[in-house]
């Protein structure tokens, strides 16, 4: 598992390890740490010009320390910095160590056009979103071919991973220090971060990380995997109510999906349409309200709908909702959830169903937006938790998934191709089956969107992929994911 602690987190801990080391003793294993993976990487790629882009901070030190160990290599180094002193050193000193400092007033897009690698410096952990306005034209002349190397974050995004920020550094690769940081894994920043490599200070974190990120060996401990004494009830039991006359699709991939991902047994509640095509591509099915452990409400669900058999699949959706339960709630089923539901809840929306839900929610705040939303996922996705007591997982790139309180969960294992009709009707499926299984909404989210993510990208790697055949690579996908 991938943990992320807050700047303020680290700091603290910075400082009671630094109490019983000398002076600079941090910086320098960071800047040793920095000068390694660049180094590295100028090997691999053939260069041999680097250029710092210096901040004010000890993030600019980093960058400067670490390309005077490059300069002792041989690589030519350049450094420019703003209008502000340097956090250490005068540019007398950098130049005796072979790294030139060169000032706004310098030329400095010559070197910066011939750069293989830069070195982006200007601000870390101290950061607050946004550029300096000097280093603003220096990001701009960024040549495309250089590799760009953020040290510890990349510059101008919100060191919190909480706010979108236009501008900024977009890095081919992050080195952060001791741990990641929220910014390297939220969605509202985690695309600036490109390769995060972890430079090991000695420093480590204790306790509940503020951001957790699932890796392929957690699903071998947290995937419910039956035992000789289970039968079909005991590994769970999962009714979904989903569809209706005009959404025909979404319970036939959900279904299939849910299937795939080993439950005991499925029960579907849909009106005659949905319920045919649903019997004919999942034999597996029962067909009915009954008893379950877990249910899913929502995928194709039409709330309005007025065709035959519909006010008995919503008396359905609603009773289920009303039950003491497990309820994941996805899509139309989201326009039932009233307020706070005290039993394990997951709701599954998008930007525009999370906008649409608090808007509707909690209208004192006024509307929310779809934009509002993406730019800043994570403390939207916290108020629908609070405001319902659920687990909130909102889909994305990065997919998020927040329960009321405590360590947030931020999972990123899907190719952009999943971007496409149907997906989500899937996600509900996986995420219902462990739901059923008795795993907590956080865990059942954050597991089911690692598996529906490498299941897009097994079903067809590279390339594009249908939501059925996600679906259908669902249990080959946790096979692979258990015996690896
Ligand atoms: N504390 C430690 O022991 C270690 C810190 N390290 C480095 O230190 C960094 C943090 O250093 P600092 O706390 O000096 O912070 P930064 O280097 O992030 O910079 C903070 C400075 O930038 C200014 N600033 C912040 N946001 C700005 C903005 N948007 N526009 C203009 N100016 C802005 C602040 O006023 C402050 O002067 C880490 O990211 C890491 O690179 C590493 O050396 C590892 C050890
Ligand atoms: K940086």
């Amino acid at each position: 598992m991938l943990r992320a602690w807050s700047a303020d987190r680290v700091r603290s801990a910075e400082r009671d390890l630094m109490a019983g080391l000398e002076e600079g003793e941090l910086m320098a294993r960071a800047a040793q740490g920095l000068a390694e993976v660049c180094s590295a990487r100028l090997h691999q790629r053939g260069g041999t010009r680097v250029v710092v882009l210096a901040g004010p901070g000890n993030n600019g030190a980093d960058a400067l320390y670490a390309a005077a160990h490059l300069a002792d290599e041989g690589f030519a180094c350049v450094a420019v910095q703003g209008d502000w002193p340097l956090a250490v050193g005068e540019p007398a000193a950098w130049l005796a160590a072979g790294v030139p400092v060169l000032s706004g007033d310098d030329d400095w897009a010559t070197p910066l056009s011939e750069a293989d690698l830069v070195l982006d410096g200007v601000l870390g952990i101290g950061g607050r979103p946004g550029l300096p306005a000097e280093a603003v034209a220096w990001v701009d002349a960024v040549p495309p071919d250089a590799y760009v190397v953020a040290v510890d974050l990349p510059s101008g995004q919100d060191p919190a991973g909480e706010q979108a920020q236009d501008g900024g550094v977009y890095a081919d690769e992050t080195v952060t220090f001791a741990v990641a940081k929220p910014v390297h894994v939220l969605p509202a920043t985690e695309s600036a971060v490109g390769r995060l490599t972890v430079v090991d200070i000695g420093l480590e974190l204790e306790g509940p990380a503020d951001v957790e990120r699932l890796d392929f060996a957690d699903v071998a401990d947290l995937w419910p995997v039956p035992h000789a004494s289970d039968d079909k009830y005991s590994r769970g039991v999962l009714g979904v109510v989903a569809g209706g006359e005009d959404y025909t699709g979404a319970p036939v991939l959900c279904c299939t999906a849910a299937v795939g991902a080993g439950l005991g047994m499925l029960r579907y509640v849909g009106t005659p349409a949905p319920t045919g095509l649903v019997r004919a591509a999942v034999p597996e099915v029962v067909i009915g309200d009954g008893r379950v452990q877990a249910w899913v409400v929502g995928p194709g669900l039409d709330t309005t709908s007025r065709a035959r058999g519909s006010k008995a699949q919503l008396d359905v959706a609603r009773a289920a909702l009303a039950s003491d339960l497990p309820v994941l709630v996805d899509a139309g089923g989201l326009d039932l959830v009233k307020g706070r539901r005290e039993a394990p809840t997951l709701l599954t929306p998008h930007a525009g169903e999370l906008a649409r839900l608090l808007s509707r929610l909690d209208p004192d705040a006024g509307e929310t937006t779809r934009e509002q939303v993406t730019g800043a996922p994570l403390a939207h996705a916290r108020r629908a938790a609070s405001l319902t007591g659920a687990t909130v997982l909102l889909k994305g790139a990065t997919t998020l998934v927040v329960p009321p309180e405590g360590t947030v969960r931020s999972q990123a294992d899907a190719p952009a191709w999943t971007a496409t009709a149907g997906a989500g009707d899937v996600l509900a499926g996986v995420c219902g089956a462990l739901l059923a299984a008795g795993l907590s909404p956080l865990d059942a989210g954050s597991l089911g969107a690692l598996v529906h993510g490498v299941a897009a990208d097994r079903a067809n790697p590279g390339g594009p992929v249908r939501a059925l055949a996600l679906a259908h690579a669902v249990p080959g996908t946790v096979a692979h994911l258990l015996t690896r």
